[in-house]
């Protein structure tokens, strides 16, 4: 199950890299054997910052084909970590690729909104993009241990 996160905006080197890249490595390398992963990330650029609208189409070019749209949006679901991985291992099980698009500082279209066939959300708060990625990213990595019925999970 390949994992996608789409995203906008180029992240440099820093500790939100170093964050990301650790916990996307580890959900890969850990989730081989149960067959999720790996995951990647694919950076959009709105280089002539043209907005919301020019984002979602850069962002609709880079989504693999035929893969699960889950975008993160504060007015989304929020669920337990127990239950985002319950999802995610459904989507396994299903034999299916996810690709979760995360919106530069205007948010996603609503054009691209409406075509998710999911939305979550961490909280009703804004975060800043980055920290999103990072959140993300270790929520996957704590899904495939939850899956995976280890300790990493205390609750
Ligand atoms: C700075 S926020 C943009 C907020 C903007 N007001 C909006 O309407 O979406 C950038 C991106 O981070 C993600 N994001 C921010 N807060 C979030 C939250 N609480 N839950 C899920 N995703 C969030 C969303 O993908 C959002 O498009």
């Amino acid at each position: 199950m390949k994992v996608t996160i789409c995203a906008v905006g180029k992240l440099r080197k820093g500790p939100e890299l170093a964050l990301i890249s650790d916990y996307l490595d580890r959900f890969g390398k850990a989730g081989r054997a149960q067959g999720l992963g790996p995951a990647s990330v694919v950076e959009v650029e709105d280089k002539r910052n043209l907005g919301m609208e020019a984002e979602a189409a850069l962002l609709e070019r880079a989504l693999p084909a035929g893969a699960v749209l889950i975008t993160l949006d504060e007015r989304g679901d929020v669920v337990s970590s127990p239950e985002f991985a319950a999802k995610l291992g459904g989507w396994r099980d299903n034999a299916r690729d996810l690709a979760f698009v995360i919106g530069g500082a205007d948010g996603i279209a609503p054009s691209l909104r409406t075509k998710a066939d999911w939305s979550l959300s961490f909280g009703r708060m804004v975060w800043p993009h980055m920290m999103v990625r990072v959140m993300l990213s270790e929520q996957l990595y704590r899904a495939g241990q939850i899956l995976a019925g280890t300790p990493y999970h205390r609750v």
